[in-house]
């Protein structure tokens, strides 16, 4: 079989743990077509798969309702949580009354979490903060903020300092008011990469299931990892992976298409979007090709 493409397919990697489970065994050098990891902060892989710099990545999953007539989700993959997820944070400096019609910095690495908060302080809340971007620093964010939201490491870090701020975790506060999981981030690939490259996405899409398999068979190497990078507990992280979980079923979708209504009725995502996986018609001819 020619695998030879004009050029490799380019695939994006959030740099944060919580999407450790699926790329830490991925090796692209393993594969037949060739494949370029790129690794980068949520909002920069959203932003460079929405202009065709990647064909395919791990985004947020807002940014999947933003452009979601150009791709497909991978079937199955995501980073959910049902209830804490220990990584997205609201650092409250000032009393929750005040931060409700205060000044909220978000940090300019999320595109689902920011959202995410807008529900949670004027849907459930009542409220109606003014916003900020800023970079991901706690200390900085704070110095003209009520409240700072950070996601990913830069919140895990954050939280093991001695700051002595009230902290809200969000995928904790939406499940309260919800019943429901929440989907921070999806895999995505542009519908014209698997037109062009059909059997690549396949291999890409099959190798990261293994990955994710076999992170979940042991998660002892991405501990190992983790606590060599960032610090922490051996506890800790085996905390933080097991309280995550990487698969969009049934119930990941149902949370996330309750996430995508409210956000459609507050005015921060024009239409909400169908949830369209990779064909399973596409998957199931080229399986039945395999060797
Ligand atoms: C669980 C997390 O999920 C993430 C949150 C994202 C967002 O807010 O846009 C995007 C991808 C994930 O990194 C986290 O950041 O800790």
């Amino acid at each position: 079989m020619n695998n030879a493409h004009e050029r490799p397919i380019k695939l994006g990697r959030i740099s944060y743990t919580n999407a450790w489970p699926v790329f830490h065994h991925f090796d692209p050098d393993t594969l037949s077509v060739p494949t370029e990891l790129h690794s980068d902060m949520p909002a920069t892989l959203n932003r460079k798969l929405r202009a065709g710099d990647i064909d395919m990545a791990a985004i947020s999953s807002y940014a999947y309702g933003v452009s979601s007539e150009s791709y497909y989700v991978l079937p199955n993959l995501s980073v959910s949580s049902f209830g804490r997820v220990q990584s997205i944070l609201l650092f409250l400096k000032s009393p929750l009354e005040k931060v409700l019609h205060g000044t909220i910095a978000l940090t300019i690495t999320s595109a689902t979490s920011v959202n995410l908060l807008k529900i949670i302080m004027e849907k459930f809340y009542g409220g109606k903060p003014t916003y900020v971007e800023a970079e991901p620093s706690l200390e900085d964010m704070l110095e003209h903020a009520d409240a700072a939201l950070l996601i990913g490491d830069h919140a895990i870090r954050a939280s093991w300092l001695n700051h002595g701020y009230r902290v809200l975790d969000l995928g904790d506060v939406w499940n309260i008011w919800t019943g429901q999981w929440m989907t921070y981030a999806l895999w995505a690939v542009r519908k014209e990469t698997v037109s062009r490259h059909p059997e690549a996405v396949r291999e890409i899409y099959e190798s990261l299931l293994a990955s994710k398999r076999q992170s979940y068979g042991d998660f002892g190497p991405l501990v190992d990892k983790a606590i060599g990078q960032i610090g922490g507990t051996s506890d800790y992280w085996h905390r933080y992976f097991g309280a995550l979980r990487h698969d969009f079923g049934p119930e990941q979708q149902s949370g996330l298409r309750l996430y995508f209504q409210y956000a459609k009725e507050l005015g921060l995502i024009a239409d909400e979007p169908r949830l369209e996986e990779l064909p399973i018609p596409f998957l199931l001819d080229n399986l039945s090709n395999r060797r």
